[in-house]
């Protein structure tokens, strides 16, 4: 039996308290086996945490790990814009190889910024997977179904392949990757696919995963061809349902929010890329405030730029408080557990918290810097001054993806040169 002991550091607890305790983990369950006093614990193993933070892994609730090969390569645009004149024919020349290179750089980038799981839409899922299991992290997964300006048999292969790869990958890398249906939005996919599809992904307990209510473009449509908001007519095909959760959700009414909140439909809410795209402020605080469940993504390095989750509390807190016209409104306790507590509930894992018998997820933050001084509360510079550069160890399941800021799973090195290379040749190709 292997113990690593996270030792001499400060602990962010459940209830968003901050004392000083050490935490012992069982690398072969991958639990946390004890939280205690300073000293009153042995492991085999050590993590040097003094001067440091003990924080849960973040949870990444919605991106698309792979598109980091696009970072930077469209911008100031809007999204129907973007995708249409840039994303969409660069991702028409994308290879296995290409997603497998762009997924690895992807999490590279979270471990060494404190992230141990995400939830992901995109294709070639294998790969994905794959990359997942070597990084350590836990995910959950699922191949992203269009319909639009397809004919009907190739409508149909993209829905069923998202039922296939759910059901395929579920339960891989150990129990780390778990998987969910993906119908793109509600936009995309027409709605005798999504009437005849999400039935049988129901009925196979599989969770859901689509983009909703992003902007207004997805809005009108729904409402002159349905003659009901987007909700209601996703509830009425059966896709609001308690193991499904949305991306973005920027434009609800209040019906919207009550469905939600009913139905126990989560959210994953992107500050960044909702900002960049200029799509609109979502009412975070009016869903927390009707009980719905809202983690935190950052959505595709190509539409934030990065996939720093603090990045992400920063701006979940900022432009919630705009939409809310409330300074109080989305505080820095409330970030902080949308980022973890409410992302592990999305995708449901039992990580999120520091806990005896939670999953051993977790990162360390260096206080040890300017911007982090003086420590008054240590809450608001989770939320407020943290960088992704100031977490120095990442834990997940019990393993150590990263010490002392050296991540242990990849070549840093070569992940990232062969993905500035796999991007080079991409947009190479797209352009010929
Ligand atoms: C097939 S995976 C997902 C698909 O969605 C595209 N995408 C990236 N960001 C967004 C966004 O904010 N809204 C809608 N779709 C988005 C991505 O490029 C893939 O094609
Ligand atoms: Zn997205």
């Amino acid at each position: 039996m292997s113990e690593l002991l996270v030792t001499g550091g400060q602990v962010l607890r459940p209830d968003m308290t901050v004392e000083r305790a050490d935490v012992l983990v069982s690398q072969d369950s991958g639990d946390i086996v004890a939280v205690d006093e300073p000293g009153a614990l042995d492991g085999d193993d050590e993590l040097d945490a003094n001067d440091g933070l003990v924080i849960p892994g973040l949870v990444n609730a919605h991106t698309h790990v792979a598109m980091t090969l696009l970072r930077g390569l469209a911008d100031d645009k809007p999204l129907n814009t973007w995708l249409q004149e840039d994303v969409w024919p660069v991702e028409a020349e994308l290879t296995a190889d290409d997603i497998r290179a762009g997924a690895e750089l992807g999490l590279v980038e979270m471990i060494r910024s404190g992230t141990t799981a995400l939830s992901d839409m995109y294709f070639e899922v294998e790969e994905i997977a794959d990359a997942v299991d070597q990084a350590g992290m836990r995910a959950v997964l699922g191949f992203t179904a269009v319909t639009v300006g397809k004919d009907d048999e190739a409508a149909r292969s993209d829905l069923q392949e998202s039922l296939d790869v759910a059901r395929k990958l579920e339960g891989a890398a150990d129990g780390r990757v778990r998987t969910t249906f993906q119908p793109h939005s509600l936009t995309t996919v027409g709605e005798e696919y999504l009437s005849e599809f999400v039935p049988q992904a129901l009925d196979d307990d599989l969770s859901i995963h689509l983009h909703a209510n992003e902007t207004r473009d997805e809005v009108t449509p729904i409402v002159d061809e349905h003659g009901q908001r987007p909700l209601a007519y996703a509830d009425d095909i059966g896709l609001l349902d308690g193991d499904t959760y949305v991306a973005h959700g920027v434009y609800v009414d209040d019906s919207e929010i009550d469905l939600l909140a009913e139905t126990g439909t989560g959210v994953a809410h992107c500050p960044a890329s909702n900002m960049k795209l200029a799509s609109g402020m979502a009412p975070v605080q009016d869903l927390l405030d009707a009980g719905v469940t809202v983690g935190i993504g950052t959505d595709g390095a190509a539409s934030n730029n990065d996939l720093d989750m603090f990045d992400e509390m920063r701006d979940a807190a900022m432009i919630g408080k705009l939409a809310a016209d409330d300074a109080s409104a989305v505080d820095a306790g409330t970030v902080v557990e949308m980022a973890t507590a409410n992302g592990a509930a999305l995708l449901g894992f039992d990580s999120g918290r520091i806990e005896a018998g939670a999953n051993a997820d977790l990162a360390v933050i260096d206080l040890d810097a300017p911007h982090l001084t003086p420590a008054h509360d240590l809450v608001s510079h989770l939320a407020y001054a943290v960088h992704g550069s100031d977490v120095c160890h990442t834990v997940c399941d019990g393993e150590v993806l990263m010490r002392d800021r050296t991540v242990e799973v990849f070549d840093e090195g070569a992940v990232r040169e062969r993905a500035s290379e796999h991007a080079a040749a991409l947009v190479e190709r797209a352009g010929d």
